[in-house]
């Protein structure tokens, strides 16, 4: 099999990436540091070219067609051992970390299990960075600052281990075959472990209806007195939706109630 034969997978996500601005401006994006990079996704190895030129890569592909074209097209740089590709499903290999080293992750990711991939991402202790192209839609929920409409548990989950911020923009005719919706690429640096299990809970309950206020979402599950006691401590009106209140604000809720 040769590169001009593949025939994209719609069932593996793929939509490879052919605009060379775009995949220089995921390179120049990357964080400077000496972390390894895993690519989740390599499919043909356009972005996966530029990434072994800089740094040494660990790459994860599902597809054993598109393993195999990547064995071939790599040979030199897997024997110099710039580039590993673990062949099978991502999820499946990735334990409490993806590697035993640190890494940056930088892919453009099937958006099927985009959202997944970075959830296991920001509790991997390994994983330091992540750089990645998803649906546009995504992208926004994750990099979202409170006060925004798209603000909710994943740019609060987010902006609490680092900092999200989006890069670029990216129009579906810079992909073969065009997926249907505009993408993004955006960065997230961890500088703290993801949050405990029992906050991203609560996050849940405070968001089960958006447009609701958030004390009536949370009396769902918690005492409404306690609640009560804590919107006061903490200055939020008893008629504030989810979406208005800061990240800050709700480790503080978390706290108390
Ligand atoms: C959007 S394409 C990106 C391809 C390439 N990196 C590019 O930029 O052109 C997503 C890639 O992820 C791979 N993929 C899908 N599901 C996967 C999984 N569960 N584990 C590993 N790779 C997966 C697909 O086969 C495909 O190569």
């Amino acid at each position: 099999m040769n590169r001009e034969s593949v025939v994209a997978k719609k069932k593996f996500g793929q939509n490879f990436l052919k605009d060379e601005s775009i995949l220089r401006k995921i390179v120049e994006a990357m964080p400077k540091n000496d972390n390894k990079v895993v690519e989740i996704g390599p499919g043909l190895g356009d972005l996966t070219k530029f990434l072994v030129d800089v740094k040494s890569v660990e790459a994860f592909e599902v597809d054993t067609d598109l393993c195999k074209l990547l064995q071939t097209t790599f040979k030199e740089e897997i024997a110099t051992k710039r580039l590993h590709i673990h062949c099978g499903d991502v999820l499946e290999a990735w334990k409490n970390t993806l590697i035993d080293e640190p890494y940056d992750l930088v892919a453009n990711l099937p958006y099927y299990i985009a959202t997944n991939i970075i959830l296991k991402a920001l509790a991997d202790p390994m994983c330091k960075n992540i750089l990645v192209m998803v649906q546009l839609e995504v992208a926004e929920k994750f990099c979202a600052e409170s006060g925004e409409k798209v603000f909710g548990s994943l740019g609060i989950i987010a902006q609490s281990v680092g900092d999200a911020r989006l890069i670029v923009k990216v129009p579906p005719t810079a992909f073969d075959p065009q997926p249907k919706v505009d993408s993004a690429v955006f960065l997230i640096q961890k500088s703290r472990d993801r949050s405990e299990k029992e906050f991203e809970d609560m996050l849940r309950v405070a968001f089960t209806q958006p447009r609701k206020t958030l004390m009536k979402n949370l009396s769902s599950k918690y005492e409404k007195v306690t609640l009560q006691e804590a919107f006061e401590k903490l200055g939020l009106t008893l008629t504030i939706r989810p979406h208005q209140v800061s990240t800050k604000d709700y480790h503080q809720l978390y706290k108390i109630i």
